[in-house]
């Protein structure tokens, strides 16, 4: 049966708020065979674009095929996943998911400071404000894997990788047999004995 002996962590959250920041510094400190997966380039890379959204000007994804494509490297575990979608990723492949949160005036700041279009600025604005990502990640995984981490100064980051960095540790810790790959009910339970969320 399939195991996974490293955790998936996804860091999710309104473009801006610091994902790939969060998930540079992470991958960083914890070193192989934890990696980024930078959804939007690996998208790109593994030809899972399926159009271009003109309005907002962005490229489409094709979710399925994006999923195809990632399950053998979620399955191998390790994989730090930043994407401002969680909900596409299996809860069975998941064990914690960050939502960063930043404050309007400074998101809009870094938004503006990229030259993004107004239009997009406010797509993004109007996301964040509506909490629509974190509410995602809560309707998509239990709550004991889902953590909001505010991301507004560097300091917040550089405390939030330390905590993330402290969470696997004691995943590791708590998980020397790995956990199942697999939708087996009995099995989650097990997967879930840990007290995740006291950790973090
Ligand atoms: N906590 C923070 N404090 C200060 N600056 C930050 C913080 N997080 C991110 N930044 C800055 O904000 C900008 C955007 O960060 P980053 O690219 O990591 O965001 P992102 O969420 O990955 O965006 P996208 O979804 O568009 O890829 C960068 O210039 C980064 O240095």
């Amino acid at each position: 049966m399939s195991r996974r002996y490293h955790p998936n962590i996804i860091i999710t959250g309104t473009p801006g708020c610091g994902k790939s920041s969060h998930a540079t510094s992470l991958v960083s400190q914890l070193k192989d065979p934890f990696k980024h997966f930078p959804i939007s380039d690996i998208a790109k890379e593994r030809k899972c674009i399926d159009s271009y959204d003109e309005v907002l000007d962005t490229s489409v994804v094709d979710e399925d095929k994006l999923l195809d494509s990632l399950e053998p490297d979620l399955e191998n575990g390790g994989a730090i996943i930043d994407w401002h979608c969680c909900e596409v990723f299996p809860e069975r492949l998941i064990d914690l998911v960050v939502v960063l949160r930043t404050e309007n005036k400074k998101l809009y700041q870094r938004l503006v400071s990229r030259g993004y279009k107004n239009n997009k600025i406010q797509e993004n604005l109007d996301c964040e404000i509506m909490e629509i990502i974190a509410q995602e990640a809560r309707d998509s995984y239990e709550p004991n894997i889902v953590v909001e981490l505010n991301s507004n100064e560097v300091e917040e980051m550089e405390e939030n990788v330390d905590r993330i960095v402290s969470w696997v540790q004691n995943w590791l810790k708590d998980h020397p047999n790995g956990v199942t790959n697999e939708l087996d009910p009995k099995l989650k339970e097990d997967n879930s004995s840990s007290s995740d969320e006291d950790n973090i």
